[in-house]
This record gives C-alpha cells, sequence and structure tokens, in this order.
C-alpha cells in the first residue's frame, strides 16, 4: 500500500545543490519534501572534497618539512595517518551520519524522506523506503532533480571480482597501504595518489590518456607530471588495463607492456551519472539518458528541473550550489540571473594546484575562435618560493577579451579569482594589463602575460 501525500516541491538527491534547494525553498513558506537514499548533503563532504582535502592539507603540512633542510634547519617527521583518519571522522562526516544536515532541513520547515525517489507520473515522486515502504508525493510546483554520481567501474577482466577501493573507501580508512595502484589519472585519481604517496605510501598512477589531468593545459600535465616524478610516484600514461587479478598478496594489474603490482587498487576512472531507474520516461525524457541538458532556468521537463554533475556543466560542488541558486531563483519566481557558464574556475588540488578558468587553447580553437595565447612563470614570487608555474591565459583576439586561463602554483586556486572575475566581467585585455599588482604576490606574475596578450 502506497501513502499519497501534496506538496509544492519534492527534491530527488540531496546532494550540496539539493540541499540548498530543499533548504532555500523551504524557508521561503514552500512546503518542500527533500528526498535521498543515502546521507544528505551527498558525497561531497561525505566522500568527496571535504575528506580528500583534509588529507591533502595533512600531506601539505609533510611535504614543507621537505623544504626546512637547507632553508630553515632540520626537521624531524614521523607520518602518521591517524589524526587525518580521526579528522575525517570526527570534524568532517560525524562518522558518517548526516543528523545534522538532517536537522537543518526540518528546522527550515521541510520533510525528509529516507528512501529511493522515483518519478512514477508527472509531478509525482514515489519514495521506496529503507524497509521497502511506499510513499508518493504529489508536488503542485515542480521536482527538482539532484541525484549526482556514482564511482564508475571500467570493464576490465577480473575487476569485479575484486576488493578494489574507490573514494568511497579510501575515506574511510584508519591505516594507508603500503603500495597503492591508482587507476585513472584525473582529478580524483591525482589528489588521492599524492596525498597517500606524502605519507610514505608507494603510488602507481596508471592513466589511459596521454598525460595526467588529461582536460587540463599540456603544460598543467607536466608540471603535475614533474610534482610527481621528484615525490617518487610512478606514472604510466597511455596504459590501458588489460586484465585484474586479486590474491593474497594484493593486486596485478595487467598492462599492454608488463603488469603494476600493489597490495591495494583505488579506481577513479570517471563516474557515472545517478539517472537509471529514475522514471525519466514519465517526463517525456530518455529513460537510458547520460546527462540531462537544462535550460538557463534548470529547467529539462514541464515541471522538473535538474540540477548538479547530472547536467554535465561540471562535476564540481560549485556548480552544483551555482544551478542551485538559479533552479530556487525560478520556482520563487525571480527573474534572474540564469546560468552562465562562460567563467567556471575549477581547481585540482594536487601540489602545484591546477587553477583554471574557461575554455583551454584546444576547446576554443575547436570553437573557431582566432585565439591568441601566452605563457609565463610565478615571476619574484615564485622564484622566493621555489616554484616555477606556470601561467597559461587564452584571448579571444577579435574581442580584446580573456576566455581562459590556467594557473598552476601553491597559489592557483586562489589566483585563479583575478582571471575568473576578468572573464565574468568581460574586462579588456589591455585595461587589465594596465591593472596595479602587489609586489611580491604569486598574482603579479599575471601582469608580463597579459601585457604579451596586447
Ligand atoms: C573524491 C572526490 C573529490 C572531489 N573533490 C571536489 C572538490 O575539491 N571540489 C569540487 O567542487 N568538487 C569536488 N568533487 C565533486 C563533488 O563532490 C560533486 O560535484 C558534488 O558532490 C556535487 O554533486 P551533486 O550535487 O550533483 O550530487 P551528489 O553530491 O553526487 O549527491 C547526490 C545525492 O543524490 C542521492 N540520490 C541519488 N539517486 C537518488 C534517488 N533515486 N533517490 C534518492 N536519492 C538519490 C545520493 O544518495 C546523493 O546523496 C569531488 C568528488 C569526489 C568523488
Ligand atoms: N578538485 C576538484 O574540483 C575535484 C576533485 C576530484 C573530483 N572532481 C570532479 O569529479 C569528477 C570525476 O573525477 P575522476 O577523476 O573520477 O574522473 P575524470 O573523468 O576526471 O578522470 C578519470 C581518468 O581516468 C582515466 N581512465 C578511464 N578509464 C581508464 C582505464 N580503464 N584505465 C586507465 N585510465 C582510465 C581517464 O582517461 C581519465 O583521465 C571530475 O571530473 C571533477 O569534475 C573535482
Amino acid at each position: 500500500m502506497s501513502e499519497t501525500s501534496e506538496c509544492d516541491v519534492v527534491v530527488i538527491g540531496l546532494g550540496p545543490g539539493g540541499e540548498h534547494v530543499a533548504g532555500s525553498l523551504a524557508k521561503a513558506g514552500l512546503s518542500v519534501v527533500g528526498v535521498d537514499e543515502r546521507l544528505v548533503g551527498g558525497e561531497c563532504p561525505y566522500f568527496g572534497c571535504i575528506p580528500t582535502k583534509m588529507m591533502i592539507a595533512a600531506a601539505d603540512k609533510l611535504r614543507a618539512t621537505r623544504l626546512v633542510e637547507g632553508r630553515a634547519g632540520s626537521a624531524a617527521v614521523t607520518p602518521d595517518w591517524k589524526p587525518v583518519a580521526d579528522r575525517i571522522r570526527k570534524e568532517a562526516t560525524d562518522d558518517w551520519n548526516d543528523q545534522v544536515a538532517v536537522d537543518r532541513l526540518v528546522d527550515a520547515g521541510g520533510v525528509f524522506a529516507r528512501g529511493r525517489g522515483r518519478i512514477t507520473a508527472p509531478g509525482t515522486v514515489t519514495v521506496t523506503g529503507p524497509e521497502g515502504s511506499l510513499t508518493s508525493y504529489t508536488a503542485r510546483r515542480g521536482i527538482v532533480l539532484n541525484t549526482g554520481t556514482s564511482p564508475a567501474a571500467p570493464p576490465i577482466p577480473g575487476l569485479a571480482d575484486t576488493p578494489y577501493w574507490t573514494n568511497r573507501d579510501v575515506v574511510r580508512l584508519t591505516e594507508p597501504p603500503a603500495s597503492l595502484a591508482v587507476l585513472g589519472g584525473g582529478a580524483i585519481g591525482c589528489e588521492i595518489a599524492q596525498a597517500f604517496a606524502a605519507f610514505g605510501v608507494e603510488v602507481t598512477v596508471i592513466e589511459a590518456a596521454d598525460r595526467l589531468l588529461a582536460v587540463e593545459e599540456p603544460e598543467a600535465s607536466a608540471a603535475v607530471a614533474k610534482a610527481f616524478a621528484a615525490e617518487g610516484i610512478t606514472v604510466r600514461t597511455s596504459a590501458r588495463a588489460q586484465r585484474v587479478e586479486h590474491d593474497g598478496d594484493g593486486f596485478r594489474i595487467r598492462l599492454a607492456d608488463g603488469a603494476v603490482t600493489a597490495e591495494r587498487l583505488l579506481v577513479a576512472a570517471g563516474r557515472r551519472n545517478n539517472l537509471r531507474d529514475l522514471g525519466l520516461e514519465h517526463i517525456g525524457l530518455d529513460p537510458q539518458a547520460r546527462v540531462l541538458d537544462p535550460d538557463e532556468r534548470m529547467r529539462v521537463a514541464e515541471g522538473v528541473w535538474a540540477i548538479g554533475d547530472i547536467t554535465g556543466k561540471g562535476a564540481f560542488t560549485h556548480m552544483s550550489m551555482y544551478q542551485a541558486d538559479v533552479a530556487v531563483r525560478d520556482l520563487t519566481g525571480a527573474d534572474g540571473p540564469w546560468a552562465d557558464y562562460r567563467a567556471v574556475g575549477r581547481v585540482t588540488f594536487t601540489s602545484p594546484e591546477v587553477g583554471s578558468v574557461g575554455l583551454t587553447e584546444t576547446a576554443a580553437r575547436e570553437r573557431g575562435i582566432n585565439v591568441r595565447t601566452a605563457t609565463g612563470d610565478l615571476g619574484t614570487r615564485g622564484w622566493i618560493a621555489e616554484e616555477t608555474g606556470p601561467i597559461k591565459l587564452i584571448a579571444d583576439a577579435d574581442r580584446g577579451v580573456l576566455i581562459g586561463g590556467t594557473v598552476v602554483g601553491s597559489a592557483g586556486g586562489e589566483v585563479l579569482a583575478a582571471l575568473v572575475t576578468a572573464i565574468h566581467a568581460e574586462v579588456p585585455v589591455s585595461t587589465l594589463a594596465g591593472m596595479h599588482f602587489a609586489y611580491p604576490t604569486f598574482h603579479r606574475a599575471l601582469q608580463p602575460v597579459l601585457r604579451a596578450l596586447i
């Protein structure tokens, strides 16, 4: 027997954006039902951004001690994973308990339904609870989808039969392994690989593309590869795993030319959007869709909005939150602003960080833009900090404005803010090059690169 009740809005999936939509609409006085089958807050606080950045913050501290010798004396350090594991459990995830987030939604006036949500008719969502109970909600104003992603496992023979790890396992570790093979050298693979290496784990990254962080500028990939080599991380690029085996000694990943062995295997080879069995056919959408492409108000069908990773606009928490704000504006009758993706910033928190915004040179050329590029290093501050960069800027020569940029360095993600502002506001390159740049900051390194674009 299914119970049925009415509300204004049902949010299926409470990732960062869905939680924000549900809370904001509830505070605005709408009757909202938020549905999640796992933890309210989604991947970011429990398995993604926050626990992995806690690992990275700890690794950065260990890495800094290596610079003491010859510059400031000497430092004896004994890495210990326990404080990292404790901090993730207590401060980040509350032992993977979302009660605080559930209370936040309920205190805002919302209703929380734990279970799997599915659209069963236009405007109707049926939730299957943990014990198999069925509850249906009819949403007068609309349904918001924020179902996010799950780790994807490539169809490599043998892999499914092994106890491989994903990001959801590594954030729960209480002790690091002696050695770790990482399948996939994208953002997740690179960030986690380098964090473990700082704790003395012998790490090998296996990447199918011809470089790490293949979506970034080649200059950024080269800088990260150089740092990995200096830290003793083995990187196998243009390498596809052909078979994975596991026995009492650990994992063996067979490649076309040899094999990688390690105690543990982390699969970080991409994500799968959670769109299966969501009932998309009931709202006129393809039930096999891999991505939902929303309009500028985040609408994907009559009375249905989609936000977050499932929209394919960038799998970032800040994107999910940005789109959540847009959807809230539309659902509450505000007059924009609507979604604009020209100046999306992203930061990979390796050491050095890779901060980038807008289009890469390749992406800009593929769009037929009259591209002008310039590159540089981190200048005086880089020399002081013993960092080199690079910085790369991409301009639309016809319009005289920046359309992309990459800053690599320990402050790469912070210097990025100037480029995001410039691209978002379409400030002419000639105006930017005439700005004041404090000496000797990292951001001052932008000045010669901007001048070279004029
Ligand atoms: C290891 C890792 C590190 C990352 N680091 C960063 C970072 O530093 N910065 C950054 O910006 N991004 C980072 N990301 C990406 C970031 O986590 C996501 O972009 C972010 O969580 C936004 O996702 P989302 O809002 O689409 O939904 P998600 O966070 O994926 O949440 C979706 C929610 O929907 C629920 N759900 C799914 N289907 C259903 C259903 N049918 N019924 C009910 N509930 C359902 C799930 O249980 C989940 O709680 C990282 C990701 C990973 C994996
Ligand atoms: N700092 C951040 O903002 C941050 C950090 C982590 C993740 N994220 C988000 O999460 C998303 C997913 O991250 P991800 O690293 O899992 O995915 P990804 O798609 O960025 O990288 C996966 C990598 O795995 C490689 N790969 C795929 N199959 C393979 C195989 N069989 N053998 C070897 N290599 C293989 C791909 O070539 C690719 O380089 C990212 O796109 C990013 O948007 C963001």
